[in-house]
């Protein structure tokens, strides 16, 4: 519980119309969580924008509204504060009201269009490993060291973000990595709140629905660095064409990491293989379990993350040769027949294009690729035909088929994704609306020693149709296939 005056502390206040003594309990975006205590914010969205529902926050008696555009007409005994951007607000007012839990821990952001998850996981894992208490806000979970904490989104929205960073504190954490989307950049979900580093992966084709161009999907990550503290570190991947574009306007120091660059955090693939990577790093050989030349990158930059936090090289990498990958990230099962089945995250271009090269370096070459792949309904559309094709171009057989398909007709998914599919390729091509049958159809086809990649999905558990989320386990129907044809 808190007084309204002292939540608007740090907000840039245009104007109020009633009491400021109002008592406070909680913060909301939602008019239908608006009641007595709770302080509605109205925000703009994709679909609607949150002015509308003011007079459901009148009416159901809200603490306090909070809003750019004044509604036409005051209601008696009602308190409204307007503000020039309510996102940033409510991030000021979020960080405020739960008390600056980022100011209490080395909050370290990531960001980029793939590796985030894999990353903030293994810095999880390796800080844990070095002998502290440590927080992680990822796509799969959240976790306050070893507790899981159910996470819906990449980036939470700014009211949950600062109450998971304040249970963080209490539980005497002293540093959480977290990611930071490009979607949470432009709805300034991380407003407010204070980072101690960041760190940029890679900037590939994703999300062009959302952010309308390119460009602008790169200022929706330039951002992040845009808004780092003198005092915090931004770590760059210079192998990236964008990297040094993320850096052009950062107060905070600019570091970069970089495989075919001398770089000051450099490394060196020495081996990759089903088994893992052997790298140099700095001069030093290890062997990781990850799987992959992109894992090079990811390994590298938590390495650079924590050297420059203060950690020991030699015990970082130590510690970071013993650990394992995120869930549903090169995440493999071998049947009795020696067939590999991989599940993998890849969802975009860039992603799938890696996998696919990765196991094409790492497979011996009697060994067939058979890659089960679908889009995400209600996404860029533009990656459809693309990701089909990289599919095609990457395996002896490409089975096309349904992802998360959301709102969309799962056919009219398919097609866009067929229009990728070159003429030469159509007969190494089938499409398998059902995505349990498709995986059925790799399974089938698959000879012993072949190779299975099951991309887009990972870790999820369900497929979202229509709203509604089925249980849909890519991993484990594998594995029931394997069983079931005595793979
Ligand atoms: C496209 C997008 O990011 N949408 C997010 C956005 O929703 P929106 O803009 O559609 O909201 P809206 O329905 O237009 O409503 C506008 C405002 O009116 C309010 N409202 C609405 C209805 C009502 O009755 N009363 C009311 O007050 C809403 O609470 C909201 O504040 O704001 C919501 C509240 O924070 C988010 O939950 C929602 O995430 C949706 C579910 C989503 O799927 N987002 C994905 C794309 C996303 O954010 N992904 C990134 C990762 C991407 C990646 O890098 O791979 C992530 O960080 O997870
Ligand atoms: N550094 C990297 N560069 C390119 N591809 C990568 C990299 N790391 C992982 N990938 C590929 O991208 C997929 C997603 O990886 P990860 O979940 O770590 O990324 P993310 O950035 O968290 O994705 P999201 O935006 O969906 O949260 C992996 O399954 C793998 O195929
Ligand atoms: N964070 C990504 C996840 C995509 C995963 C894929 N399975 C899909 O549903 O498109 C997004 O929301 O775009
Ligand atoms: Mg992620």
């Amino acid at each position: 519980m808190q007084l309204l005056q002292n939540i608007l502390q740090n907000v840039n206040v245009l104007g109020t119309h009633g009491p400021l003594g109002v008592q406070v309990q909680a913060i909301t975006f939602d008019s239908r969580q608006a009641k007595e205590g709770v302080m509605f914010v109205a925000m703009p969205g994709v679909q609607v924008d949150g002015h509308a529902f003011i007079p459901k926050a009148e009416a159901a008696k809200a603490a306090a509204i909070i809003c750019e555009t004044l509604p036409a007409q005051l209601q008696e005994g009602m308190t409204y504060v307007q503000v020039r951007n309510t996102p940033e607000a409510l991030g000021q007012m979020a960080s405020v009201f739960y008390g600056h839990p980022s100011r209490k821990l080395k909050l370290i952001g990531v960001t980029g269009t793939n590796g985030k998850t894999t990353s903030v996981t293994l810095l999880h894992k390796l800080f844990r490993e070095l002998g502290y208490h440590v927080g992680m806000i990822s796509t799969v979970q959240n976790q306050i060291d070893e507790e899981v904490i159910p996470s819906t989104h990449t980036t939470p929205d700014a009211i949950r973000l600062n109450e998971l960073l304040a249970k963080m504190v209490k539980a005497g954490c002293s540093h959480c990595f977290m990611e930071v989307s490009s979607h949470a950049m432009v709805q300034q979900r991380v407003a407010g709140i204070t980072f101690a580093g960041g760190v940029f992966t890679n900037i590939t084709h994703d999300h062009l629905d959302y952010h309308g161009s390119f460009d602008e999907y790169i200022k929706a990550k330039k951002s992040f660095f845009d808004m780092l503290p003198k005092n915090a570190f931004a770590l760059v991947n210079a192998d990236d064409k964008r990297g040094p574009i993320m850096v052009q306007n950062t107060k905070a120091s600019a570091h970069f990491y970089a495989l075919r660059k001398a770089e000051e955090f450099k490394a060196r693939i020495i081996d990759n293989t089903i088994q893992g990577l052997h790298l140099e790093v700095d001069g030093q050989e290890i062997w990781c379990k990850l799987i992959g030349a992109f894992n090079a990158y990811n390994l590298l930059g938590a390495y650079g993350v924590a050297v420059l936090l203060g950690e020991d090289p030699m015990e970082t990498l130590t510690v970071l040769s013993s650990l394992n990958s995120a869930a549903g990230r090169f995440d493999y099962i071998v049947s009795d027949s020696q067939i590999t089945g991989i599940v993998d995250y890849a969802h975009t271009p860039d992603a799938l294009e890696n996998v696919l090269n990765t196991i094409q370096q790492i497979r011996d070459p009697n060994q067939k690729v058979i890659t089960v792949v679908g889009c995400g309904g209600n996404r860029d559309a533009a990656k459809r035909p693309v990701m089909a094709d990289i599919a095609c171009r990457l395996s002896d057989k490409v089975i096309l088929t349904s992802d998360n398909p959301r709102f969309e007709e799962p056919q009219a998914i398919l097609d866009d994704m067929q229009k990728g599919v070159k003429p030469l390729d159509f007969k190494k091509t089938l499409s398998v609306l059902d995505r349990k049958e498709a995986i059925k159809t790799a399974c089938m086809l698959a000879e012993p020693n072949d190779i299975i990649l099951i991309a887009g999905k990972g870790h999820e558990t369900y497929q979202e149709i229509k709203g509604v989320k089925y249980d849909f386990d890519d991993k484990k129907i594998l594995r029931d296939m394997f069983e079931q044809f005595g793979k």
